[in-house]
């Protein structure tokens, strides 16, 4: 079956079990295009297995993911692979650079992997790098920089590559909190100006209300939604976003 044409990613019945836990179990959600959407709960609910398996990270034990007409559930890992690099970005709790390289560089990382030329690569990085307030450490290595311009250092390099989808685990959660909030602001503010669809999992209400929408999630399933029984799932379980 199909996503619903205005659904840039979708997910029927989601089932994922890690180390004899089942963290999601039969999750369901469609999220549209251009849409930022808060998936928010308490700890241990499943907020990051969900992102890991909405991004074709995470192998689903059972149910389905859909990237626009992209079946994620059933691509070989190759071509999982090369969908979660070329359309797809990822930013994590903590900021993984790579210590080698200076700012500017590891901002550029996936337009130099994509074989951008590098003044056009160092031209995009840049300006990322200005809008979050990091331009004057370009040429500093990850060691040099504090722990709050490092986790900006990686915001650029995910908002560098356009990507269709942006998935942000806890992007700010490391960070004082005018700090998160300034660069939630221009997250948020990048992904509305250039159309990037944000997943942004977050336990946080006042990060989650940055959101057009929240799904929350409790135990492995949406809250507010009764866990299935047998998988059997339907359509209207996944239209809940609408
Ligand atoms: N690698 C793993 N091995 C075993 N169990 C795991 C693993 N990763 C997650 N889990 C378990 O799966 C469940 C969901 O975890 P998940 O990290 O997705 O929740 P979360 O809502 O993102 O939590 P947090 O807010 O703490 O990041 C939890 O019970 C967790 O202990």
């Amino acid at each position: 079956m199909a996503p619903p044409d205005n659904d840039v990613l979708w997910a029927r019945s989601l089932h994922c079990t890690l180390g004899g836990t089942e963290a999601l179990s039969g999750v369901s959600l469609g999220v549209r295009e251009g849409e930022i959407l808060a998936v928010t709960g308490p700890r241990g609910s499943g907020k990051t297995t969900l992102l890991r398996c909405l991004s074709g990270e995470l192998p689903v034990r059972q149910g389905e993911v859909w990237f626009n007409s992209a079946p994620v559930h059933t691509l070989a890992p190759a071509a999982r692979e090369r969908l979660r690099r070329e359309r797809f970005g990822w930013i994590g709790p903590e900021p993984c650079l790579v210590p080698e390289l200076t700012a500017w560089e590891n901002a550029a990382l996936p337009l130099l992997l994509r074989k951008v030329p590098g003044r056009a690569a160092r031209a995009a990085a840049a300006e990322w790098l200005d809008r979050l307030d990091i331009g004057a450490a370009a040429r500093t290595r990850p060691h040099g920089l504090t722990h709050a311009q490092r986790q900006r250092v990686a915001v650029a390099r995910a908002l560098v590559a356009a990507p269709t989808v942006l998935f942000a685990d806890e992007p700010t959660a490391a960070l004082h909190r005018a700090d998160g909030a300034q660069v939630l602001r221009t997250l948020t503010a990048a992904a509305r100006s250039h159309g990037i669809t944000v997943l942004l999992a977050t336990h946080d209400d006042e990060v989650a209300a940055l959101a057009d929408r929240t799904v929350t999630l409790l135990d492995g399933h949406r809250a507010g939604s009764v866990p299935p029984a047998s998988g059997a799932e339907g359509v209207a379980a996944c239209s809940l976003s609408v």
